[in-house]
């Protein structure tokens, strides 16, 4: 048995060759598919990509999948949180239809060589702190494109280099559907909501909140501050909180990734990674 339909309709499935059955009729009838990727453990970000998703589709797949190709450090993978129960109620409450949680042996069922030109944007900031990231996230956002041969695939801003990566990727194969990027859900206080939040003891949860602030802060000084003095501030009000240690902190061209001293015409992006306690997180603001 390769599917479950659960109460509320929303069918859990296992094998590329059920989802495409399943998808069969939607496709002949020429609904509009759209598809929500995530790795699981699944918040309120989460939730809104498959809002926007329904807004902008006739059918909503969400799949779950915690892809090792994409990790560079063991521990990450072996402790990243899979609440599955949870997630599918989350995914029943949201009214998604389908969420796709294949094994690892259906996604990679022979070992596979994968590498693709990216760009030069590849190898900047996630690129540079996790080598080869991109290519492990191209490559199953490729199987997932495959399987569910979607209209349209819904991204969040919060991994802001990946939805650049997954464009460059799309344009690579030539593939006709639309990458969507959608807007970062944040806690109250700010901090940008992320599976790897739940990590966090109470300490770094309060240390945590520099980045989102020191982000704000730049948004708030960006027209009457020079670029070298708000990342200097920016810099130093995250240095001087303790148990966080900062990989980088940049303003850069919304499309090369590449770091900007001069505020022209360009759209620009301030975009930070920290290790606070034990748990890299990623943070960033669009600036103009
Ligand atoms: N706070 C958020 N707001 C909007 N979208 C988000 C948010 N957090 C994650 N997403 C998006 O959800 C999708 C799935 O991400 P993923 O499952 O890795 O969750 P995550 O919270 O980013 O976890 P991680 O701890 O790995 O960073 C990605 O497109 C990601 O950008
Ligand atoms: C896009 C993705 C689901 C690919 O594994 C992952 O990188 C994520 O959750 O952002
Ligand atoms: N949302 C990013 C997935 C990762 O950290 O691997």
């Amino acid at each position: 048995m390769h599917t479950e339909i659960l109460k509320l309709g929303l069918e859990v499935i296992n094998t590329i060759a059920a989802l495409k059955m399943l998808l069969q009729p939607s496709k002949l009838a020429k609904q509009k598919i759209a598809l929500v990727p995530t790795m699981g453990a699944l918040h309120k970000g989460h939730v809104s990509l498959i809002k926007i998703a329904q807004q902008n589709a006739d059918i909503v797949v969400c799949s779950i999948f915690v892809n090792p190709t994409q990790f560079t450090d063991p521990k990450d993978l072996e402790k990243y949180p899979r609440p599955l129960e949870h997630d599918i109620e989350m995914l029943q409450e949201a009214g998604c239809d389908y969420v796709f949680m294949p094994s690892v042996k259906e996604m990679y069922p022979v070992p596979e060589q994968w590498h693709i030109d990216l760009g030069s944007a590849e190898f900047v900031l996630e690129g540079e702190f996790r080598k080869g990231h991109y290519q492990g996230v191209t490559q199953i956002v490729k199987k997932l494109f495959d399987a569910v041969d979607p209209d349209l695939a819904f991204f969040g801003q919060k991994d802001f280099q990946q939805v650049l990566m997954i464009r460059n990727m799309v344009a690579y194969f030539g593939l006709g559907l639309q990458i969507i990027s959608c807007p970062i859900i944040r806690e109250e206080d700010g901090l940008a909501m992320s599976s790897r939040n739940i990590h966090l003891s109470a300490a770094d949860r309060k240390n945590a909140l520099v980045l989102s602030r020191a982000l704000q802060y730049v948004t708030d000084h960006f027209a009457t501050d020079s670029i070298d003095d708000l990342l200097d501030q920016a810099k130093q009000m995250i240095n001087a909180t303790e148990g966080v240690t900062l990989d980088y902190f940049t303003i850069a061209d919304t499309e090369t990734l590449l770091p900007e001293c001069e505020k022209d015409s360009k759209q620009l992006v301030a975009l930070v990674a920290a290790k606070v306690g034990e748990t890299r997180l990623i943070d960033n603001m669009i600036l103009n």
